[in-house]
């Protein structure tokens, strides 16, 4: 690994390098273990706690195959997903792994008794398999998590429909948090070089989902001008769906639970904010029932941040607690965009609201390739700017991942996987001095 390392810590190397490098029989990776998928068993799901089920394990390199390529990561993030993998929820992955190992010969290498997590990555490639044209050794990449086949039509249009779509590092092993992760050749896109590993490594799959989810026609469509409700506005996907609307000339009315985050949101030129611990909406009466009347407060709430006018999308995730309210803050013919349910999946809403006024509910997951590759563009072209707040070890994994499951994070939390510190693998020093601030917006908040 020390070889690997000294590669990309040198000006010199060349391609030829690090095709030449041996590469090693096995490295440390981040895991669940199957036989831990009943550990919690009885636990709410806030008591279950991801630094008990994650390991730092050492793990054999697996076989490359065509069409794939072993990447030496510098850095990775975590992101809810990794949460759900360490809690087991709303079901263990490795049922994902072992639906997948059926599919082919080659596929059976993911089903195996741990699963190596994580679904971003910033390195640099050791390896391509056989059919890889577009990368090589040496080359500086981040990935992106959509894995697909592409063997059917039914994804020709939309990768994302691919019925073989999985996400990488959650639905297959061999994930982002390790020092070397594998993927097929084109989730890779070339990494920013005005950004250290660690900020490369963050965006990634936030980004691409807010992008589609919000941005894209796959998604909301946002236009100038729209009023756009983001929950979460400081969080993983929120921090991305804020800047997108401020970039596009929408309007964010941002939601966040403390003035530290309504000052995060300032601070990215959000005006809008609603601080929604310390207005104290409660949209449950209780377990069963909601409260249509808090619903309304919100929705005047919203009114007199807006001179009077409605929600025209709405950027959902939060799912149970909040879904009802979405619905009801709306406009007639407006949009409401879930990506997720972290709060519970069995939605309740007031459907009178959504037929009579003709309002549009839209399931929306991660992005395609080409929706990956546009959100990556414009973090390389310092359009949208990670949001990075706090950087931990390789083996601290449990750690980042049990503040983002406790909601005690800003933004989005970094892994050090080969990288020896923060900082390293700025390429563009010019560019950065340029958008320095808004870089390190979120930075030790
Ligand atoms: C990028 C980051 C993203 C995130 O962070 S997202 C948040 C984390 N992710 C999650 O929480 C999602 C986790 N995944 C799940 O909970 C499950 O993954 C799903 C609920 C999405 C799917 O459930 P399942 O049981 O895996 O799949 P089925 O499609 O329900 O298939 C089960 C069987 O049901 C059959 N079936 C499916 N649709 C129909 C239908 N319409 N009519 C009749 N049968 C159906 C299938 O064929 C199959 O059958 P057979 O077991 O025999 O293979
Ligand atoms: N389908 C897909 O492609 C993707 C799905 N996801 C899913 O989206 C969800 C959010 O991910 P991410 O943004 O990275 O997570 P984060 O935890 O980083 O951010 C979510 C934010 O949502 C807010 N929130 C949490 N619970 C509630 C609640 N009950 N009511 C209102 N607001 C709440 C919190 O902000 P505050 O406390 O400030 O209000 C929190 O910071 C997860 O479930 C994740 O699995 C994520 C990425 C892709």
């Amino acid at each position: 690994m020390k070889d690997i390392l000294d590669a990309i810590q040198s000006p010199d190397s060349t391609s030829e390098d690090f095709a030449h490098i041996k590469l090693p029989e096995s490295y440390r990776a981040v895991t669940v273990h199957k036989d831990e998928t009943e550990m919690f068993a009885g636990l709410t799901t806030r008591e279950k706690d991801p630094r008990k089920s994650l390991h730092l394990d050492r793990v054999p390199l697996p076989e490359l195959g065509p069409g794939e390529a072993l990447v030496a990561v510098m850095a990775s993030s975590v992101n809810y997903n990794s949460v759900w993998t360490s809690i087991f929820e709303p079901l263990s992955t490795f049922g994902f792994l072992e639906r997948y190992g059926r599919t082919s010969e080659l596929a059976k290498r993911h089903d195996l008794p741990y699963h190596i997590i994580g679904s971003d990555l910033a390195g640099v490639v050791l390896r391509t398999g056989p059919g890889v044209n577009s990368w090589k050794p040496g080359d500086e990449v981040v990935a992106h998590c959509l894995s697909v086949e592409l063997e059917s039509s039914d994804g020709h249009n939309d990768t994302m429909l691919d019925p073989e779509q999985r996400i990488w590092g959650f639905e297959t092993n061999f994930g982002g948090l390790a020092e070397i992760a594998l993927v097929k050749s084109n989730q890779l896109m070339p990494k920013p070089g005005h950004l250290s590993w660690e900020e490369a490594a963050a965006p990634g799959l936030v980004n691409s989902t807010a992008y589609r989810q919000l941005v894209s026609r796959n998604g909301a469509g946002m236009k100038q001008g729209d009023n756009v409700l983001i929950w979460g506005a400081s969080g993983g996907l929120g921090s991305y769906a804020t800047q997108f609307a401020l970039a596009g000339g929408a309007n964010p009315i941002c939601v966040v639970s403390s003035p530290q985050k309504a000052d995060i949101c300032r601070s990215m030129g959000a005006e809008a904010i609603i601080d929604r611990n310390a207005e104290g909406y409660k949209f449950w009466k209780d377990e069963h029932t909601q409260d249509p009347k808090e619903w309304k407060r919100f929705g005047k709430r919203i009114r007199e941040l807006t001179g009077g006018e409605d929600i025209d999308i709405v950027f959902e995730h939060p799912g149970r607690e909040t879904f009802g309210a979405s619905v009801y803050v709306t406009r007639k013919g407006g949009t409401i965009t879930t990506c997720a349910s972290t709060s519970g999946y069995m939605h309740e809403y007031d459907n009178r609201y959504l037929w009579m006024s003709l309002k549009r509910i839209i399931g929306s997951h991660f992005a395609n390739y080409r929706e990956a590759w546009e959100a990556n563009r414009l973090i390389a072209k310092g359009k949208i700017h990670p949001t990075l707040s706090k950087v931990y070890a390789l083996e601290d994994t449990g750690q980042a991942a049990y503040d983002v499951h406790r909601n005690l994070h800003q933004g989005k939390v970094g892994v050090l996987c080969l990288a020896p510190e923060e900082g390293l693998g700025v390429r563009d020093p010019e560019m950065r001095a340029q958008h320095v601030d808004a870089i390190n917006r979120f930075r030790n908040i």
